[in-house]
This record gives structure tokens, sequence and C-alpha cells, in this order.
């Protein structure tokens, strides 16, 4: 007869209480880009979820590990040698602090822009591999944008992917790495109430698109429509995609920008690569005319990719920031 202890039942009836039942059996989309239905399984998972996993993608593997091993080896370097990339707020070398409006996550990143030339002068090495990296993903990136629009019907192809494209796109480039964390009470304020540690709060990618790859530990967790969160199990091979939220007001409201969070692990480190595809400061962030059909509004007020990146970078991470560029509903 297998015993189970009282602890081990109130542990999974508290489970059950804080994830709701879909946590167990949702699966997150997988998308095959060599396959002909891929557009519409990519539609499809932009609608339901705002993000899906991505295989047969074309980023050679030699990229992508040089890569890693490159980042692993800047992450141990010493804080002050870290602290020599030579680069401004936001971007360079950050650790512990997200943003400038007090959010903390167990976390040390770089924060890169993609259109300048990246400042890592002491960094040649790592500055090669990641400008090789960021070229063939920029390419996937804007090979998904096009299929959005062949998915979505709408012409030209490039509507999207033209923004990525363009030489003053604001796209950014972010290498997180999450230390194990042993910590099993978490840090005063910084929990997810299930007892984990966060390393990178809950929040939404502002931009179009982000294209994230990790290494094999686990960590990152999107939130579903009904409230409840589900842990991404990790892939090293694979990419995710995020809709962020640009694309979702660009789609009005069709796709949704998902939530996402990353919890720390207490015995391997994490290691991820994040490309956030951006337009021009200049554009204007608006539904695609061609998506709209008869008398449809926009949900939106008009803005540029500048005023709402502006608003965003004041913001703290879990905040909902397209609210405050939302119609107000006539009743
Ligand atoms: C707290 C913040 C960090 C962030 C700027 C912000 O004020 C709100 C958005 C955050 C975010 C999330 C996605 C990307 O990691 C990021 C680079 C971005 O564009 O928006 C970060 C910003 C950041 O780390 O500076
Ligand atoms: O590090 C990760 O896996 C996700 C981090 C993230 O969401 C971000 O940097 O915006
Ligand atoms: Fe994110």
């Amino acid at each position: 007869m297998v015993v189970v202890s009282k602890p081990a039942i109130e542990q999974f009836s508290s489970y059950l209480k804080n994830n709701k039942p879909t946590t167990l059996f949702t699966q997150i989309p997988l998308v095959d880009l060599s396959k002909p239905d891929s557009k519409h399984q990519i539609i499809k998972a932009c609608e339901e979820f705002g993000f899906f996993k991505v295989i047969n993608h074309g980023v050679p593997m030699e990229s992508i590990s040089v890569l890693e091993s490159e980042a692993t080896k800047f992450f141990s370097l010493p804080l002050c040698e870290k602290q020599k990339t030579g680069q401004t707020q936001p971007y360079g070398y950050g650790h512990k602090r997200i943003g400038t409006q007090g959010d903390v996550g167990w976390v040390e990143y770089l924060l890169l822009t993609t259109n300048q030339d990246p400042s890592l002068h002491s960094f040649q090495t790592l500055r090669v591999a990641l400008n090789n990296y960021m070229k063939s993903v920029k390419k996937m990136a804007c090979e998904i944008l096009e299929m959005m629009a062949d998915g979505l019907k709408i012409q030209p192809r490039n509507v999207l992917s033209k923004l990525l494209m363009d030489e003053e796109s604001d796209s950014v480039f972010r290498v997180n790495h999450y230390p194990p964390c042993p910590n099993v009470q978490p840090l005063s304020g910084n929990g997810n109430g299930n007892g984990d540690v966060i390393g990178f709060g809950e929040h939404t990618d502002p931009q179009i698109i982000s294209v994230l790859r990790s290494n094999n530990t686990s960590g990152l967790q999107i939130s579903l429509r009904e409230g409840s969160w589900i842990s991404v199990p990790p892939d090293q091979t694979s990419f995710f995609i995020n809709v962020g939220d640009s694309l979702q007001v660009m789609t009005n409201g069709r796709f949704k920008s998902v939530k996402h969070r990353v919890v720390t692990n207490s015995v391997k480190s994490r290691l991820s690569m994040i490309y956030f595809g951006g337009p021009p400061l200049s554009e204007k962030i608006a539904p695609l005319p061609s998506l709209m059909r008869g008398d449809q509004q926009s949900l939106y007020k008009e803005f540029t990719w500048f005023e709402y990146k502006k608003s965003a970078y004041n913001s703290r991470l879990a905040d909902n920031r397209l609210i405050h560029f939302k119609k107000i509903a006539a009743s």
C-alpha cells in the first residue's frame, strides 16, 4: 500500500489552490517553421497564448553555442571587469536592479542596442559572437513576422518585418544570467507566493516580438489568460517567441502580449539570450489598416514607439503599460 504523508497531501492541495487545473495539462504551442501550415499555427498561438516554441528555425547551432560559451565566460569575470562594458544606463552590464523604477531580481545581465555598434571594447570575442547570433535571430524573427502577415492575410507580407529591417529599428538584445539561488525563503517582497525566488518579475515586453533562447535550466513561466502560471520546459535547441505590446496594438488586440516571469533554480544557473525586435522611434504604433474590417475602430489612442517606450521605461515591471494608451470605451 502507498502511504501518502499528510505534508505531501497538504502540499498538493496548496499546489492546486495556487495553480488552477489547466496548468497541469496545458501544452506550449509548438511550431515547426519548415511545415507549410506553420503560418496558421503561428496565428492560433498568438491569439491563444501570445507565445510559442519554434523548431527548424535555421539558426546555426554553432553561433548559439559560441555565444553561450562567451557569455558564460563574461559572467564568470570579477564584478569590476564586467562593469567595464562601457555603456550608459540602461545599457551595459547590470545586476539585481532591473530598470530604474525599483524592480529587483536574482539576475545579472548585459543589455545592448542592436543598431549601433555595441561598445564592448574590451570583449572582442563576445562582441563577434553577439553580432553573428543577432544576425541569424533577426532573420528568423523577420521570417516569423512575414508568416504572421501571410496568416493574417495582409499585404505586403513585409508590413511587420520591415520595421525590424529598418536601419533605425530600435531593437535591443539582452543576455540574462541567473546564478543558482540557494535561498529557500523568498527575499523580502521578492517571491511569487509559491516559495520561489523571482529572477525576473512578471511583465510583458513592450516591443513587437521577442525571441528567447536559454540553456537547459528551467525557470521561465508564462501566464495564461485566466491568470494561472505555467512553467515552460527548457529546450536549448529551440526558440521561444513572445508577442510584445506593440504587436498587440498593431493587431488591434487580436494577438495578446504574453505576461511572463523567471523563477530561480536552487542548483543550476540559467543563461538566456533575448532579441527584442522594435520599430524605429518615430514609427506610429497603430492597428494595421489592412486588418481593420468595415467600421472597426482602433482600441488604442495614437502614439509613436518613442512615446510608448518612454512611458514603458518609466513604469514598474509588473505594470499594465498599455492601459494608458487604451481608448475609453463609450458606454
Ligand atoms: C522595469 C523596467 C525594465 C524594462 C523597463 C521597465 O521600466 C519596464 C519594461 C522593462 C523591459 C522588459 C523587456 C526587456 O527586458 C526590456 C529591456 C524592455 O525593453 O522593457 C526591459 C526594460 C529594462 O530592463 O530596462
Ligand atoms: O531570462 C529570461 O528567460 C526571460 C527574461 C525576460 O523576460 C526579459 O529579459 O524581458
Ligand atoms: Fe521579457
